[in-house]
Formats: structure tokens, sequence, C-alpha cells
């Protein structure tokens, strides 16, 4: 049997939490051989606290047989202590009629709180992924408020507009989604996103070449993609949980057990390549191998994709200069 791997989930008692916890307890994150410890973090509020008990009492009704411990915790050092990974989900929401980056100036907050403790007492090889919006922003808050890990160890969730972009390509393409490879999403996790599908195939065709439709691209595709955050919300009256926790459980899974050569997108510091300032939390291509991620280098950059490009980049960095009194 292996040894327990540490898992923190914030935000536990949360609708995202709710979709998380009981796949990463079944298996579905790190493999069906692999036991793990849940170590949940959420406000110290009593209802948020009964809320968590709740939910710790249906993980214990599913007997699951990979389950070795349940810490509940209202202290950020406690749930981050020794974790090989950290889910960091809990944040507000938006509502209608908001963006992302509303949300900034309360949630940045909690990451800089969270990004310290995690430096204090995680693993020093924790893998991060921030889930709370706007995540891209989150999580490099969170990394400069841990300068003693290693900055690759932190990465932002792009991965639900990935799987957006694989499921509206499929669609239109009639083919599975399983068959797509070498799909690409650029820059913040928000409307300015730049999903790429110019190097995809599937099996083996070139999806650029099956569509043939440049006004789709930019008048269907991306809109539908960078926006689907909002038209579930919309809908639901509620932002995504199901496909979020989805997102997360590919995320970890791709970064801990590999991708086999298959390209996903995450949020990850820049190395200062395609144009991207170094540090920079921005969504790339990458594969993963051995518990590291790579980002797939060279892609050829057109005038189209440069202008999307730093759209969304500059988008960033003002974000990050909205939180540059809340970093040491
Ligand atoms: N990156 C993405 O693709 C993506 C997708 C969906 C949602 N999100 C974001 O994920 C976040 C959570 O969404 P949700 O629907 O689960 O929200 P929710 O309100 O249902 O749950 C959030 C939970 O976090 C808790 N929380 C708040 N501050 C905390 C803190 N400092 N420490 C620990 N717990 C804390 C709250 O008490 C609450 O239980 C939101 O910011 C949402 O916008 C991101
Ligand atoms: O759109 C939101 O606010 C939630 C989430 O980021 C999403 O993309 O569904």
């Amino acid at each position: 049997m292996k040894q327990p791997v540490r898992v923190a989930v914030t935000g536990a008692a949360g609708q995202i939490g709710y979709s998380l916890l009981f796949r990463i307890a079944s298996g579905e994150m790190l493999g069906k051989d692999q036991p793990v410890i849940l170590q949940l973090l959420e406000v110290p509020v009593e209802k948020a606290q009964q809320a968590l008990r709740g939910v710790i009492m249906e993980l214990e009704d599913c007997a699951f047989p990979l389950l070795a411990g349940v810490i509940p915790t209202d202290d950020p050092y406690v749930a981050f202590k020794d974790a090989d990974i950290a889910l960091l989900v809990g944040a507000r929401p938006r509502g209608p009629g908001m963006e992302r980056k509303d949300l900034l100036q309360e949630n940045a907050k909690i990451f800089t709180v969270q990004g310290k403790a995690l430096n204090d007492v995680a693993s020093r090889n924790v893998k991060v992924l921030v889930v709370g919006n706007p995540a891209n922003t989150n999580a490099y808050i969170a990394m400069k408020s841990a300068p003693d890990l290693n900055p690759a160890n932190f990465t932002a969730m792009l991965r639900l507009d990935h799987n957006r972009a694989l499921s509206q390509i499929a669609a239109k393409t009639g083919r599975a989604v399983a068959d797509i490879e070498n799909m690409v999403v650029w820059g913040n996790h928000s409307p300015t996103m730049y999903a790429d599908y110019r190097f995809a195939t599937v099996n083996g065709d070139a999806v650029k070449a099956l569509i043939n439709d440049e006004e789709w691209n930019r008048d269907t595709f991306l809109p539908k993609v960078g926006k689907r955050g909002a038209a579930i919300i919309e809908a639901r009256g509620l932002s995504s949980a199901a496909s979020a926790a989805n997102a997360a459980i590919d995320h970890i899974r791709d970064w801990v057990l590999g991708t086999n050569g298959k390209w996903v997108t995450m949020g990850i510091p820049s190395d200062g390549s395609y144009g991207i300032p170094e540090g920079i939390i921005y969504g790339v291509p990458v594969t993963c191998e051995n518990g590291v991620y790579t980002r797939v280098e060279g892609l050829e950059v057109d005038a189209f994709s440069r202008e999307r490009m730093d759209f969304t980049l500059n988008e960033l960095l003002e974000e990050r200069d909205g939180v540059k009194h809340l970093l040491p």
C-alpha cells in the first residue's frame, strides 16, 4: 500500500468543494491505488464549520477505501501542514453582471494569508492549484507571498476553459472530444482568454482546415468559450461547480500522473517566452511527465494571435498593478 498523500482543499464546504472531495477520496484524482488524507479549510464561521461537518459525515458514509484521514480546520497552518497538494478553491464567486476581476479586492487578501501559510508549513514540493477567482492573479499573489517555495509550484486553473474549447470543437467538427489534440487556451481565466485551435488536430486532421471559418472562430467560438462562465451563472443563478471540480481533478491528475505527450492548458508563471513577462501567471500549453509540467515551446504567433495574447496579458498586468500593495 502506498503512503497517503496529503491534499488540502480550501472552501471545502462550498459548491465546488461538494463536487470535488468525493472524487478525490474515490481515487479519481491521484489514482485508484493512492490513499489520501483530506485537510479541509473553511472560514471560522459557525455556519461554514457546521456545513463542513455535514460534508465530512457524508465522506464517512461513503466508506472510501482510499480515504486515510480527514482533518477539518479553520486555520490555514493546520490545513497546509505538510500538504503535498493544495487546491485553493475558497473565495467568493461572482454573481450575475459581475466580471471575475470585480472579486479581486475582496478575494486577494485570502491568497496573501494562504500563500504565507503554504510557505511556512506545506511540503517543499507542494503542487498548488488556484481555482478561486480571479484565479491567475490570486495564484500570482499566493506565489509572491511564498518566497521560500519554487514559483513553478503555483498554478492557476484554465483547464475548464480548455475543456470548454474541446467540447465546442467536437460539436463543430462532429468528432469525438477524446480524439482532439493540441488545443491551447492562452492567458487569463476571463473573457479576454484566447482559445486557439490553430495547432489542434482530430484523428490527425487539422481542425483549422476542417472548420475553415475565421468568422466562426472570431464571432462565435471565442466569445462562447470566453463567456461560458457568465452563461452558466445566468442559467443556474450560481457559478459552475461540477465542471469546475472536474477541471481541477483533470489539472492535478495530469500534473501528477502525466499526459502521455498530450497538450493541456495550465496557468503557470511565465519564463518570458511568447512575449509574456516573467512571473505572470498565464495560460499556456504544457505536457506533464513524472510530476513536472513542461511548456510547449516554439509555437508560431501570428498577428491575430499576438493581438489576442497581448489583450489578455494587458488585463493581467492591470490586475497585478491593482494588488501591488498586498505583496511583500
Ligand atoms: N478557475 C475556474 O475555472 C473557476 C471555476 C468555477 C468557480 N471558480 C471560483 O471558485 C471559487 C469558489 O466557488 P464556489 O462556487 O465553490 O463558491 P462557494 O461560495 O459555494 O464556496 C466557497 C467557499 O469558500 C469558503 N471560503 C471563503 N473564504 C475562505 C477562506 N479564506 N478560507 C477558506 N475557505 C474560504 C466559503 O466559506 C465557502 O464555503 C469562486 O471564487 C469561483 O469564482 C473558479
Ligand atoms: O464564471 C465564473 O465566475 C465562474 C468560473 O470562473 C467559470 O468560468 O465558470
